[in-house]
Order: C-alpha cells, then structure tokens, then sequence
C-alpha cells in the first residue's frame, strides 16, 4: 500500500544541529541509503549555500546516491527582506543542488518577524510567497517549515494563520508546523493543529498537507508528532536516534513505530521498520555518537528484562511484559542476570545462551543462589554475560572448562628516574596448557595490559585463535568506598574477536587480582565461542 503519509527525515540537517556533531560530506553519503532504507519519502540533506560541505554533498549525492524510496530535500529560508528571491544568491543556492525538493523555513510568529526578522509582517508574508512561488516556477516541489509556528499561533494566531495560507497559496505542496522551542505539550498541539484545520477549511482532500517538527526540550517531542497526526497531519519529521540541537528532535523510530505498530498505519515505504534497530546502529556507527541504551524500541535495554518476576511471566508467555514484539522493529529480548534473577531468568538466559534448562528445578536452585551470593560480594552478571555463561557451564557439568591450569602469576611496576618519567610494567605467567608448561613475559603501560600481554603469549602456541581477541574496554569500581585503598574492586572488561563482543567481571580486594580473574574469564569464553576445545 502506497502511505498516505510523508515521513521525512532531517537527521543530517537538524540532526547535525547536535552539540558534538560534525559529520562529513562522506558520513552524510553512508548516512541516506540508510535513511533510503528505513523507508523515509525525504532526506533532507543540508543547507546548501550556507555550509559549504552541504552544497558539495548536494553535489555528490547527485552523482552517487541511488535512493529507491526517498527524494532529497536541500533546506534554506525565504527570501531576504527587500530582495526579490531570484536574486538571493542563498535562494539560488537552493536551486542549484538540484534537489527536486526545497524546504523553506518562514517566520510564521509575528514577534520574530518584528525582532528578529527585523521587517514588517507584510514583507514577511510577502518573502514567504515570492520565494515558493520563484521557486514552483523552477519545478521544485515546495515545503514550508513555519518555524515558532506553535509559539507564534499561542500570541497571535490570525498573523501565523496567514504565514500558512501564503505558502499554501503560492503552491507549497506541505506546511510543516514546527514547535522550535520544543515546549508545546500534546494537548496544545492537538488544539491548535484541530482548530488551524478547522479555520483553513483543511480535510483529507487537500491540496497540500499540514506536517509536524518537533523539538524535544519539553520530553514531549514524540507525542507531540503524534498528537499532530491524530489531529489530522499527515507528514512527520523526525531524526534517527533523535539527534537534534539542545534535547534532540522528535525520535523518528519511535515516531513511526508508535503509528505503524500501534495504530496501524502505513507510514514507511518497504516496510522498513523491522529493520529500524540495526538501522539505528549503523547511523550511531558514522555519526561516532555511542548508541544510547534505553531508546524506545531500539535501544539495547529496551527489551532487556531483569526483575525475576517478570522473566516467570515472560517464560508462560513474553506478551505479559513487553509492549510489541522486539522482532517488530529489529530488536531482541534478552534476559539479565543479576541479584534480582529467580530460577525462571535463569531458565529464559539459559535458553537464549543455547542451554534447554526446562526441568531442572534442582540445578535453576542453585544458579540463582549463587549468583545472588556472588552479587551480594560485588560481582555483577547483567554487564558480563560471558561470565555467567561460564559460570552456568560450570554448574550444569561440574568443572570449568579447563583450558589451561594456571601456576602463578605476577607483575611489577617500576618507574624508572624522577617525577614525570612513565612508568611501566612487566608481568610474568606460568600456565600448564596442552601438556606442556608455558612461562611468558610480558610488558605494558600498566599491570593490567602487561598481564593481557603475558597471558595471551602463554597461552598462543596452544590456542593460536586467542591472536585474534582484543580487550576493547576496561572498567575499575571501587565498591565500599568507606574502605579508601582496602576497598573491594570490580572489574569489567569488555573484548572482541572483531566480530562479536562479550563482557567479562572480576572482583577482589586487589585490583590487579579481579583484573586477572575478568581475563582469565575472558580468555575461556573467547576460546569456547571461537570452536576450540581444551588441548
Ligand atoms: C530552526 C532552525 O533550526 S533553522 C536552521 C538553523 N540552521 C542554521 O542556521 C545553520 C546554517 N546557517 C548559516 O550558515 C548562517 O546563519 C547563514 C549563512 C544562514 C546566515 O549567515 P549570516 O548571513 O552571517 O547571518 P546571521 O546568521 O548572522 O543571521 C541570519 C540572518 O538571516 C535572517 N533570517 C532568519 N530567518 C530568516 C528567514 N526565514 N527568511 C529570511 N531571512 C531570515 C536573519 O534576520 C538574519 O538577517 P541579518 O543578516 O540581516 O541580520
Ligand atoms: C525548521 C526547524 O528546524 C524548526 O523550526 O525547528
């Protein structure tokens, strides 16, 4: 079904209003086949004229691109003031990227037309219309984003009523409403956008659509775009993983997730929002921006459940805890394991690790109570999921698996000459491994990375795989903080084998001891998931 709806995407115009953001021309080319790919109608891709990397992507992207379902967008304002807008060389920007969309932004509230604007209301509605109707004539198709329009309309809603007219009059195809300052509560939204339609004579026939911008400064952006749909408009826009300048845009996957699973309507072309998780992933890959964890839908927590009463109920039925099916937008359940765990999170991680624990109430018993043991002494399972694992093999077979049987182990740090000079660190390993005893040295610029060092060395004539793994993060917690330098120490590592990530903990009065412990585990865990079996 063709959507009756617009969804247009300003990740990489208002999205790189972002504090910290600084995307490349060639991070905004990986970006749009991916937005293309959601199933987006507009990309809009920058202001050409204004930034320079915008005019060259605009450039680009007419030479590279190959979108199925989007069409590009190049955003700018109305004309200046006193000009007519065949001669505004910012206008003439817009039609030179060759962009089959422009997208104006207007001053829709009177008192930035006087303060800001610094020009009369007439000119302002006189810049609107010759700048669409300049623009029409060239064979662009015409958006019109009223900025303030919310704000503009709560002070004078007659002014900001004839802001929308002009630019529907001159033959903008959409007027976007934009809540600029993101303050609008829903209810304001869906009285105005009801009553703006009511005044305009606006229905489902209507030449043009009325479209919703929201910011995100009142943690209202989302419902905001949703209660300007309810109220009748029909083209939303939003940015992936709601970048935006201050507090974001509107979340455009929660946007459309919220109409198409919960509403039923049709929204994105292919439907690509069973891609929406992964897609928000690799747009947080180019933006360098880590993805946050408990964004709606496709966070990695937002299906990550802890509470052991919930994971019972989840076990009769996942349905009983989670609003849609994670499947639905590309993301997975997952089980967390921690002190607040019962025999039936432990079944359900069971399960997602590749074990079928169904029955063995005896065996369930005894996981919980250790992990909640082991929790209660500092250790902690939901942030080191190879460790669980481990330790769930453990239980179900009776032994750790025995790669290798460690001697000792030590290390030293020793700086050489006054202050200022770097320290350095030595460590050595003595492990017993495929029949044979293997002493290994090793150095780093710490007593943790000289014993990774050591470790992997000892252990590589054996387990050649273990070249591949890296120890990728490195997390110290002091626990009783009470105890100043006796105090008890966690340690989280996380490492990769460039595919696949896992976590591993340690914890123990000495640091240096809980790190070895999380990389010994690490090292196990890398060993059993790479196919190796002990030598
Ligand atoms: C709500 C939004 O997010 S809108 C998008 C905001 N994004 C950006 O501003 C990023 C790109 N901006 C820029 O590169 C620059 O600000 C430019 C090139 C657009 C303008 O730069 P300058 O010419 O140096 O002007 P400056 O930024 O100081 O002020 C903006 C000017 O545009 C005018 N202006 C603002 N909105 C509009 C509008 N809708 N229509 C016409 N003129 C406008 C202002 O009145 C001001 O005019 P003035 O130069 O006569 O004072
Ligand atoms: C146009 C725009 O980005 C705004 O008004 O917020």
């Amino acid at each position: 079904m063709n959507p009756t709806f617009d969804v247009y995407d300003t990740t990489l115009r208002d999205g790189a209003q972002q504090e910290g953001m600084n995307l490349t021309v060639a991070d905004k080319i990986a970006i749009a086949p991916l937005l293309d790919e959601l199933g987006v109608g507009f990309i809009e891709g920058g202001w050409p004229g204004a930034i320079p990397k915008d005019t060259d992507f605009f450039g680009r992207a007419a030479r590279e691109l190959n979108l199925k379902n989007a069409v590009l967008a190049a955003f700018g304002s109305t004309r200046r003031a006193d000009k007519r807008a065949g001669d505004d060389p910012q206008v003439r920007a817009l039609l030179d990227s060759q962009a089959p969309v422009v997208t104006l932004v207007a001053k829709s509230d009177v008192r930035h037309v006087e303060r800001a604007l610094r020009t009369t209301p007439d000119e302002n509605l006189a810049m609107i219309r010759d700048t669409v109707e300049f623009l029409t004539r060239e064979g662009r198709r015409v958006v019109l984003d009223a900025e303030h329009f919310f704000d503009g309309y709560r002070f004078d809603p007659a002014y900001t009523r004839s802001a929308v007219v002009a630019a529907v009059e001159a033959g903008a195809e959409v007027v976007t409403l934009c809540d600029t300052n993101g303050g609008m509560l829903p209810r304001q939204v869906t009285a105005i956008v009801t009553e703006l339609r009511e005044a305009l004579g606006h229905g489902e026939d209507s030449a043009y659509r009325l479209g919703m911008h929201a910011h995100n400064d009142s943690g209202c952006a989302v419902a905001n775009s949703i209660a300007a749909v309810e109220a009748g408009a029909t083209h939303v826009q939003g940015t992936l993983n709601g970048y935006g300048e201050r507090t974001g845009n509107a979340d455009l996957v929660a946007v459309v997730a919220n109409l198409e699973l919960k509403d039923g309507r049709t929204l994105l072309r292919g439907g690509g929002i069973a891609e929406a998780t992964r897609i928000a992933h690799a747009v947080s890959e180019i933006t360098n921006i880590s993805p946050y964890g408990r964004q709606p839908y496709v966070g990695a927590s937002a299906f990550a459940h802890k509470g052991g009463l919930h994971a019972s109920a989840i076990k009769v039925d996942p349905d009983l805890y989670q609003h849609i099916d994670p499947r639905a937008v590309g993301n997975d359940m997952r089980m967390l394991i921690s002190d607040m765990a019962g025999r039936a999170s432990i079944e359900l991680k069971g399960r997602e690790l590749g074990f079928d624990l169904t029955g063995q109430g005896e065996l369930l018993t005894r996981v919980t109570t250790r992990v909640k043991d082991l929790e209660a002494s500092g250790y902690t399972y939901d942030a080191a999921d190879a460790s669980f694992e481990l330790l769930l093999r453990e239980e179900i077979t009776g032994e750790r698996p025995a790669f290798f049987r460690v001697e000792s182990w030590r290390t030293i740090v020793e700086r050489a000459g006054s202050r200022g000079a770097e320290a350095t660190a030595e460590a050595t390993v003595k492990l017993h491994a495929g029949d044979e005893r293997h002493v290994s040295t090793g150095e780093g610029n710490g007593p943790v990375n000289a014993l990774d060092h050591a470790l992997r060395q000892a252990l590589t004539a054996v387990y050649p795989e273990i070249e591949e793994f890296q120890l990728i993060d490195f997390k110290v917690r002091i626990l009783d903080t009470d105890a100043g330098t006796d105090a008890t120490t966690r340690v989280l590592i996380e490492s990769t084998d460039g595919s696949t990530s896992w976590s591993t903990v340690g914890v123990g009065p000495n640091l240096i001891e809980a790190s070895w412990e999380a990389l010994t585990d690490s090292a196990i865990y890398g060993l059993i998931h790479a196919g190796v079996t002990p030598r």
